[in-house]
This record gives structure tokens, sequence and C-alpha cells, in this order.
């Protein structure tokens, strides 16, 4: 085995699926799809797949050194007030339950969080704002980002973590139907499609939260500097803790 320092422990949302085939039939899996775990490993951090089954204290979220919230189905609309819709995907309202718990603990314990696709919109609802039910209907200037992973330009915020790390306009792969409508809380939106359509988030104070409504998981859409950018805020946690305790 490899010598080599302690990685910092990044915890990995995941969803569950149920099995088609096998002996396992009929049984719930957990699922997450490797581009995350890849792109933490070799950004140098330990990703900690958490399965949505499982329930964690406020303790064991302060245990971690970050959290990615990962993409998957819609979110429950009855969390921000609303009806169910045709359009909408299946919801899976206990892993929106545990996952805005484990951003609410994460945020608590000052643990860097990032939110991708879904795991962005968990953020944005968990911070009292609301989504778009179905862009091409709520916006119908904004490419179709629904049917499958597409390329689109973003304009990003120069003073902000997104816009140190891929500068003020970047290309990047989404997959999407929904979209933030209003942030609420301690969030700021650091980056906009030309359709108007806000396409990411960040903490206004207080412990690093970034939120991005595209996937930088995914191999070969130079997505590495989102990731190389919460490393960097798990640095600054470290060296701003290590400071105080010498104090
Ligand atoms: N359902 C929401 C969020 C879309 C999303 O997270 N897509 C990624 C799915 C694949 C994955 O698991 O990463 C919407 O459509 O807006």
């Amino acid at each position: 085995m490899a010598q080599r320092t302690r990685r910092p422990l990044i915890g990995v949302t995941a969803g569950t699926r149920t099995m088609m085939s096998g002996a396992w039939a009929g049984h719930e899996a957990v699922v997450v799809t490797e581009h995350y775990v890849r792109a933490l490993r070799e950004a140098g951090a330990r990703p900690v797949v958490i399965a949505p089954q499982d329930e964690w204290s406020e303790e064991e979220v302060a245990e971690l050194d970050g959290l990615v919230l990962t993409g998957g189905t819609d979110l429950d609309p009855a969390a921000w007030g609303e009806g169910a819709l045709p359009t909408d995907m299946t919801p899976d309202p206990q892993r929106d339950a545990f996952e805005t718990a484990l951003y609410r603990a994460a945020r608590a314990a000052g643990v860097p969080v990032l939110g991708i696709c879904r795991g962005l919109q968990i953020i944005v609802i968990a911070e009292g704002g609301a989504l778009h039910r179905h862009l091409p209907e709520d916006v119908p200037a904004h490419p179709r980002t629904g049917e499958a992973p597409t390329r689109v330009a973003v304009d990003i915020e120069a003073a902000s973590d997104l816009g140190l790390a891929l500068g003020t306009r970047a290309e990047v792969t989404a997959f999407h139907h929904q979209g933030i409508r209003d942030v609420a809380g301690d969030l700021r939106i650091v980056a906009r499609h030309a359709s108007g359509l806000p396409l990411a988030v960040e903490a206004a104070t207080g412990s690093s939260v970034v939120g991005v409504q595209w996937h930088p998981e995914i191999a070969g859409t130079g997505g590495e500097a989102v990731f190389e950018s919460l490393l960097t805020a798990i640095r600054h946690r470290e060296v701003s803790e290590r400071t105080r305790s010498l104090v």
C-alpha cells in the first residue's frame, strides 16, 4: 500500500436505484457515477460515498473535510410550497431530507460544500430559494439541456471562487431541465447563461459553499479547477483553524 499523507476526506452523496436483474433484482442499490469519485481522487482527495439510507449526526458530518452534493432526480416541490407537474422526474423526498440535513450540518461545522446540478438545487432550496420547474416552458430562451448532456457557455463573476478557478467565461457540460428561479438566505448568484438563467451560486459569508448547475466531474470537460477550488477551500479552513488554535 503506497505511503502517503492523509488525503482530505470528502463525503459524496448518492441516490438509489432498483436492481433490475440478477439475484438482487427488486432490491435498492446505492448509485453514484464513478465520475465524482475519479474527479476527487485526481484532485488529491479521499472520496467516501454516503448512502442516503444512513443517518449522520452533526458531529459525524463535522469529521469530514468537505462535502459534495451530487446530481440526480428532481427535488420534491413541496419543499418550496409547490405541487407536482407532469414534467417532474419522480422525486426522492428521503434523499432530499437527508442531503438537506447534511448540507445544514456541514455549514454549521464550517465544512466546505460543493453542490453539483441537483446538489446545487438542494443548496438553493435549503437556503429558502425556488426553482424553475421545466426550463423549456419557464425559460424558453435557454438551450435544451434536459434531454442529453449539452455544452453551454457560462459567464462568471470575476470576484468569486469560481471566477478565480475558471475565469469569467467558460464552456461547461449541462444536463438538467430545472433551474434556479430565486435565491435567498446567504447565497449570491455568481454565474449565468446568456439566457439570463443563473447557473452557479456561492455563500456570501462563512464557510465555503459553491453550487454549479453543470457537471465539472465529467472527464475532459475542463472541470478539474472546480474540484481544486474545493481542495483550496479545505486547506484554507485547516490553516485558519490551526492559526486560531495557536492564539
Ligand atoms: N433533476 C434535476 C437535476 C439534474 C441532475 O442532477 N442531472 C444529473 C443526473 C445525472 C447524475 O446523477 O449526475 C434537473 O433536471 O434539473
